[in-house]
């Protein structure tokens, strides 16, 4: 692909993006598994750009309509060329060739606005806060309310891409074997500085390749994730439940904490997420997970195995604020309305799924979300309606599982990216009163 077909491939796909309600990520795979003619280098070429400029949209956009010029996806990417890579005006001109599967040559308006363009940056000292830091005006306020000072701090860090993090999987072998597998493939990763069982990578990579993950000995996920999962404290032996293990992200993790031993059930309502598990359990050598899919929160045999469980995990759905780094598009989705029912929805699903847990067993309830509405007072209200529950603090749970002290001040766990370099997560670890029998 020459470098004025990979930009035409960007503007197609911000199109796309543009023209349909599901994610980004979902539309570009689409996209380009279509296209199976686009190789390895010219993917993560129009990759990088595309995410490049979902990532800088408000800004792009405040600049373009100070220049009075409508945005559009190639409006965009010509004012993502200037501002943040500092190409010339002359230098964009000579990628807009006309030629076929290129850029159409630049009119005499796009002349004009590339003038405008010229010499600046992607930050003007007239931005408001929300424009520098990426996220609707109308959610400002909440997310004032959950970092006030540090507000503008903790949004910089969210617009910023996120290395990518790796959970050894302990059912394959340890962290120094999956270092050594994946350094023998050119990999140089970290240990992570939380999770005992993380490893980061600089730079997005296709790690569907590397050997160390297709023998299953490493998954993706990010530290934030992997601490959630350590943090519930599944044990070998036990009756565990992941009541919204959708793709089966933390049922992994689970299950490598349990040793294969014990029972995980693996609940959803969504059977094609929950089928998506499928091959990653498999791969992670994962043997005592049964999935369900769930007709609702409150299905039947939610009833049928009322107090049966040690640990419940609630990761519940959310407005997934947390992972902004991740999915850049995602924020532009969001609507108030949206957020009030998803609190909603998460007070019903911890009101059935409560059910499950045994007297002296735990509920984990978990999010990616940074709202209080959501973590905090969602937390504070179940609390309220089922005096049966007391809240762990999350220090004491961290210095038994985890070992050392817990990043987060109060009794509930927190991450945030500019505070611990984790996508944006909340936990609550409550306890079922009552002795076991
Ligand atoms: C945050 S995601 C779970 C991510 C997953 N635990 C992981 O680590 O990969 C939330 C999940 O809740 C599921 N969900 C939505 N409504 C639900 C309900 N009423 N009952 C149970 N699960 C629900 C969604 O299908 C989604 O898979």
């Amino acid at each position: 692909m020459t470098p004025e077909g990979r930009l035409a491939t960007v503007v197609e796909l911000l199109e796309e993006i543009a023209h349909q309600a599901r994610p980004a990520d979902l539309v570009a795979g689409a996209f380009l598994r279509a296209r199976r003619y686009i190789g390895a280098k010219d993917r993560r070429a129009v990759s990088d750009r595309l995410w490049g400029i979902l990532r800088r949209r408000a800004r792009i956009d405040w600049i373009l309509t100070e220049c009075r010029v409508e945005p559009s996806p190639r409006r965009r990417l010509l004012a993502d060329l200037v501002l943040a890579d500092r190409t010339t005006p002359e230098e964009v001109g000579k990628l807009c060739t006309g030629g076929a599967r290129g850029l159409e040559p630049l009119s005499p308006q796009d002349w004009a606005l590339l003038q405008q363009l010229s010499g600046r940056d992607l930050f003007h000292h007239d931005m408001p806060a929300w424009v520098r830091g990426e996220y609707p005006e109308w959610i400002e306020p909440r997310l004032a309310q959950a970092f006030g000072e540090t507000l503008a701090a903790e949004m910089g860090a969210l617009r910023d891409e996120a290395p990518v993090d790796l959970r050894v999987n302990t059912l394959k072998g340890d962290r120094e074997a999956a270092l050594a597998a994946l350094a023998a493939e050119g990999l140089q990763a970290q240990p992570t500085p939380f999770s005992p069982l993380g490893l980061r990578l600089p730079a997005r990579l296709a790690l569907t390749a590397q050997g160390a993950f297709r023998d299953g000995l490493v998954e993706v996920q990010d530290e934030g994730s992997q601490l959630l999962a350590l943090l519930t404290d599944a044990r070998a032996g036990q009756a565990v439940v992941d009541f919204c293990a959708g793709a089966g992200g933390k049922t992994l993790a689970l299950a490598a904490a349990m040793q294969n031993k014990g029972r995980l059930i693996a609940c959803d309502v969504n059977q094609r997420r929950a089928e998506q598990a499928t091959l990653r359990l498999r791969r992670a050598g994962a043997h005592n997970v049964t999935r369900r899919i769930l007709e609702s929160e409150s299905d039947k045999w939610v009833k049928r195995h009322g107090g049966s469980f040690d640990r419940v995990l609630v990761d519940a759905p959310c407005s997934g604020t947390g992972t902004w780094r991740r999915n850049p598009d995602a924020k532009w989705r969001l609507t108030p309305e949206g957020i009030d029912h998803l609190v909603e929805l998460q007070g019903k699903i911890l009101d059935s799924a409560q059910r499950l847990v045994r007297p002296g067993g735990r509920l984990v309830y978990a999010t990616c979300s940074l709202l209080a509405e959501e973590d905090e007072r969602q937390a504070e209200a179940f609390l309220a309606r089922h005096e049966d529950y007391r809240l762990l603090p999350v220090g004491e749970i961290w210095a038994a599982t985890i070992g050392g002290e817990c990043p987060c001040d109060g009794p509930y766990l927190r991450l945030s990216p500019a505070s611990n370099n984790t996508d944006g997560f909340f936990a609550a670890i409550m306890e079922r009163q009552g002795s076991a029998v």
